[in-house]
């Protein structure tokens, strides 16, 4: 369903202005993704009507916020807002912070209730303390909760965890995906990170000097678009697989997907459970023959489906294969490629090393 419709212009300033026309899912998380200064502040800035813009045409199921003839102000739109930083009041406690949120909610309306957002942040603990005796994760986590407590019908996160150092970053994840799963609301979610967009991100919005330059489900953008990503070594790809085995012995999980099998390293799931994984194409490799003879666990059938020049290195070249609907990134030499005479519709087997493979 696309019932999150986003049609505006924006002038900034001479050298910048935003041009958006998105229909977007009403649920799930959708990433906003681009580099610095291509519009993505600016783009949920008016969305939540703190920013004025024109031609514009902001509705979510039929609710229309602003078109050329209306304007609702900011105050009245039903929408969360979660800044780079916990922006908490120092004088009230966690708790106090909290509920203020819920005198402001809208009480015809429970997206998320009270126990939930405590439970699912892990925020018990925390509830007693003033926000300067929190972490920055910490004050973040009851930011978030603050943000849904108002009961919102959209969310909108600007770079959450940008001003957490990494483990903290790794700490909050979980708390994230939980939350985003839980909330049957469209969350729009701004991130650099391409492991948080493959954490948390169904749907995926890449923005280059204020236009949409691709979008879609994050999985088929990811594969698709590895230049416009422009990640380098670091391109990769998201595999959505249902774990079906566990080998305590080894240490193994065995994951189905798009009837193909993968080996991962053992997480917390349990059989049955679905996981997200991060291929990063430095760490495919392609090999002609089906001989078993190397290290690999994961040798994959699969087919080429288009060789890209690296734009940013002469020497190698990306080569997008097709594990029947999934794509998966190889980032190898322009020699080999040649070598082994790479082309498009070969038959060829990717390799992924199990130890590499990200979640
Ligand atoms: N109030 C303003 N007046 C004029 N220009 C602005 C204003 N705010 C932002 N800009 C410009 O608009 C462009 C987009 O900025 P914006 O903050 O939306 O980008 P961004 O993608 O969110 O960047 P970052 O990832 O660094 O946060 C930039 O060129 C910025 O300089």
């Amino acid at each position: 369903m696309t019932d999150l419709t986003i049609r505006l212009t924006k002038q900034h300033s001479d050298d910048f202005s935003l041009s958006v026309n998105l229909d977007l899912p009403n649920q799930g998380v959708t990433a906003l993704f681009g580099r610095s200064g291509s519009g993505k502040t600016t783009l949920l800035r008016c969305i939540a009507g703190l920013e004025r813009s024109e031609n514009s045409d902001i509705s979510l199921n039929g609710e229309r916020w602003q078109s050329t003839t209306n304007w609702l102000p900011a105050h009245k739109r039903p929408i969360g807002y979660v800044f780079q930083e916990a922006s908490l009041f120092p004088h009230l406690t966690a708790k106090g912070n909290l509920d203020f949120a819920i005198k402001r909610a809208d009480a015809k309306r429970t997206i998320i209730d009270y126990a939930d957002v405590i439970a699912l942040m892990g925020l018990q603990p925390l509830l007693a303390k003033y926000p300067n005796q929190l972490s920055g994760g910490e004050r973040q986590r009851i930011a978030i909760a603050r943000a849904l407590l108002i009961q919102p019908k959209l969310l909108l996160m600007d770079e959450p965890l940008s001003a957490l150092d990494d483990s903290l970053k790794q700490d909050i994840l979980p708390y994230l995906e939980a939350l985003c799963h839980r909330v049957q609301i469209p969350i729009l979610y701004i991130s650099h990170s391409i492991d948080e967009v493959i954490r948390l991100a169904d749907h995926l919005v890449i923005l280059e000097n204020g236009k949409v330059i691709e979008q879609g489900a994050t999985q088929v953008v990811l594969g698709q678009s590895p230049t416009a990503l422009a990640q380098g070594q670091d391109t990769s790809v998201l595999i959505s697989g249902t774990v079906i085995e566990q080998n305590d012995e080894w240490g193994l999980s065995t994951l189905h997907f798009d009837h193909h099998q993968m080996m991962v390293k053992q997480g917390r799931e349990k059989i049955g459970d679905m996981v997200r994984l991060r291929v990063q194409s430095r760490d495919v490799s392609i090999s002609l023959s089906h001989a078993d003879n190397s290290s690999i666990l994961n040798r994959l059938p699969v087919l080429i489906d288009e060789l890209i020049k690296d734009p940013q290195d002469s020497s190698t070249m990306i080569v997008r294969m097709l594990a029947g609907n999934t794509p998966i990134l190889a980032n190898i030499t322009a020699l080999s490629a040649q070598r082994l005479n790479l082309h498009q519709g070969q038959a060829v087997i990717a390799q992924i090393k199990s130890a590499a493979v990200l979640r």
